[in-house]
């Protein structure tokens, strides 16, 4: 119908968008929700975040998606129910994040939903010949918009494959818009299940953004806390702080191919899994180490193959940051810099006080959700980026759309 899209053509033009980021990652912890208020777009975009909530989710939606999640083999079914039952679970935990706020939902303009990924398959990982870099995040958004009564902007990262990239990071466009800044070189870097950084050229120069997974955040930490002490997380640290790091388990743990690709590269629990720690444990001959060791070990793992990652994408001269002779401010956020084990050690491994993405007007746990509604304001609102002609950052608009009726 004609007028779903006069309307979303007449809020392209809006001065200013009331849009809802949604994030639910891979720690499946629950469902990031940001209620943003976007003026702008592009470089001149001002953002504030009015509202923001993560909504746990309960053990039954963790376990049916855990029966698919990053699995090779699924009972095939579970994976199609699961695509509109996430859709319209998502759609219920905005419409009561809404009712809290006081917000009706002909008060927002967009949503934009990054969904749930399970699994995620680049081209050097999958390694088959003739098929493409390959990602999947379900949660369909057509159920998000009949359920809100929104229109919905969801499936993002399939353009950015479809431009040559691996479909993530894809927090570089907003990381770009929002926390730019003349004369100060920056490094954003996002530690959920997985970390990845954005480095941010203090000279404001679109095709020197530069950005890349490292590896595990904390994907393994987990996985090993809710094994051996069945928790679901290593709260602040206090695990790894009471074990000492096993350096032949570390030695054995670095020895990934991953870490010999080249950047930007992208990766996910599918290689950083439990299988791949207890590999490692058995090529090591340290099957026996203690849990709390293992818990230090995983979580210096961690933090060595961030700060590596960082080291030597500057030096390699991805970053063009002129061979370390540029110093970047670290601005952290994600879950894993409310770990003190981990923001420590990157810290001392980095030679520098690594500072919160909160100081720049952003709540670190929001910042993924919010990132998602700026991905949705530039496909209504924004005109063409270039950011250059270097892999991973394609200047794509993202986000198929859904009308509600
Ligand atoms: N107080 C804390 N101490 C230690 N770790 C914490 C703390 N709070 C959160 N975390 C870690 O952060 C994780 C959640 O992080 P986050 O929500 O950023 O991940 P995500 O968005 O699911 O992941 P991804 O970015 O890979 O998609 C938890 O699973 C836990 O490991
Ligand atoms: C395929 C996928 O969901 N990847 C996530 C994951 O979590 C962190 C890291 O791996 C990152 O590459 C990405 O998410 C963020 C939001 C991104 O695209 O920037």
């Amino acid at each position: 119908m004609k007028e779903h899209v006069e309307k979303l053509y007449a809020l392209s033009r809006k001065p200013s968008r009331r849009i809802i980021g949604l994030m639910s990652g891979t720690s499946l912890d629950g469902l990031d929700v940001a209620l943003c208020r976007a003026e702008g777009s592009g470089p001149e975009t001002h953002l504030s975040v009015e509202h923001f909530k993560t909504v746990p989710y309960e053990e039954d939606f963790r376990n049916a998606v855990r029966e698919i999640f990053a699995k090779r083999q699924i009972d095939f079914q579970q994976l199609v129910l699961l695509n509109p039952f996430i859709g319209l679970q998502h759609g219920r935990m905005i419409l009561e994040c809404l009712v809290e706020w006081g917000v009706n939902t002909s008060e927002v303009d967009l949503i934009a939903s990054h969904g749930q990924t399970v699994f995620h398959a680049p081209q050097k990982q999958h390694g088959i010949a003739g098929f493409p870099n390959a990602t999947l995040q379900i949660g369909d958004g057509d159920h998000i918009a009949v359920t809100t009564g929104i229109i919905t902007l969801s499936d993002f990262r399939q353009k950015h494959i479809a431009a040559g990239g691996e479909g993530a990071p894809l927090a570089v466009y907003g990381d770009y818009f929002l926390f730019s800044q003349k004369n100060e070189n920056r490094i954003l870097l996002n530690m959920g299940g997985i970390a990845n950084f954005t480095f941010l050229p203090g000279n404001l120069d679109a095709s020197r953004v530069f950005t890349t997974d490292t590896g595990p955040g904390n994907t393994l930490i987990d996985a090993f806390a809710r094994l051996h002490f069945g928790k679901p997380f290593d709260e602040n640290g206090r695990i790894a702080a009471s074990g000492a790091v096993d350096e032949a388990l570390l030695n054995a743990l670095k020895d990934s191919s991953f870490f010999e690709q080249p950047f930007p590269k992208t990766t996910g629990p599918e290689v950083f899994s439990v299988d791949y720690v207890q590999n490692a444990m058995q090529l090591s001959g340290r099957n026996a180490v203690k849990p709390e060791d293992l818990i230090a070990t995983l979580t210096q793992f961690s933090a060595e193959t961030i700060s590596e990652a960082i080291r030597n994408s500057m030096r390699s001269g991805e970053t063009n940051a002129k061979q370390n002779a540029e110093v970047s401010e670290v601005y952290a956020s994600g879950g894993g810099a409310h770990n003190p084990a981990l923001m420590d050690a990157i810290g001392r491994l980095l030679g520098q006080n690594i500072r919160l993405i909160d100081e720049l007007g952003v709540a670190g746990d929001a910042k993924e959700a919010v990132l998602f509604a700026v991905l949705a304001n530039e496909a209504v609102a924004g005109e063409a980026v270039y950011f250059g002609e270097k892999k991973g950052v394609p200047g794509v608009s993202m986000g198929k759309i859904s009308f509600p009726g």
